[in-house]
């Protein structure tokens, strides 16, 4: 597996050390507040359980699941809600967690849904930013690195569901899926 990789870009050191700095901005940033962790299957499952660690607040962790790139390199253009979450987020304050956002049309989605369910604030906390892949115009409120525009996989992401368990983010090799 770890020879499909081109190159790594960010290792758990560093990873580790961006769920610190972000967890510690949270913590401020929420203080006094019991938000409601929306944690988005299946990309952002290692992010949800490093970043939360770090994070001094109580808080609810729910879990959705949204899908738009069915395993490919690139968008399909059309989000399906796989697995929707079942409590009340009216009057609260939602703060979801994603392991990327790149063209941003799942993110735009979620956030549509949220606010039209009544979410008295959404932000976003994203472990990668790829700037260069927006098809939407939306910013996620705290990023862990920017990412260039190349299809990556490794730490929850994944190319045809395989990679996921890498426990770095790297570019992968485009002979892996060129041919
Ligand atoms: O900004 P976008 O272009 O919408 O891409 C970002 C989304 O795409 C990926 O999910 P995917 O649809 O691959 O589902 P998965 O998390 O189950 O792999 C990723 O985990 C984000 O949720
Ligand atoms: O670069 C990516 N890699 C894996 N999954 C993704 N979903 C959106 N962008 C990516
Ligand atoms: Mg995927």
């Amino acid at each position: 597996m770890n020879n499909d990789i081109q190159e790594v870009l960010f290792d758990q050191g560093r990873i580790h050390d961006a769920a610190m700095r972000l967890g510690k901005q949270i913590t401020q940033d929420y203080a006094g507040k019991k938000p409601v962790v929306l944690s988005v299957l299946k990309g952002a499952y290692l992010w949800t359980a490093d970043l939360l660690r770090e994070v001094d607040l109580y808080l609810d962790l729910e879990f959705i699941n949204v899908s738009s790139y069915h395993g490919g390199v690139s968008s399909t253009n059309e989000i399906t809600l796989v697995t929707d979450i079942r409590s009340d987020i009216q009057g609260r304050d939602v703060l979801i967690l994603e392991d990327i956002v790149d063209t941003g049309q799942s993110l735009l989605f979620m956030k549509e849904l949220l606010a039209k369910r009544g979410a008295s604030s959404i932000k976003v906390a994203t472990l990668l930013d790829k700037k260069d892949g927006r098809k939407v115009i939306i910013d996620a409120d705290y990023v862990g690195f920017d990412v260039r525009n190349e299809f990556v996989v490794g730490y929850g992401l994944d190319y045809k569901e395989m990679y996921r368990n890498l426990p770095y983010v790297g570019i992968l090799k485009k002979e892996v899926y060129t041919d």
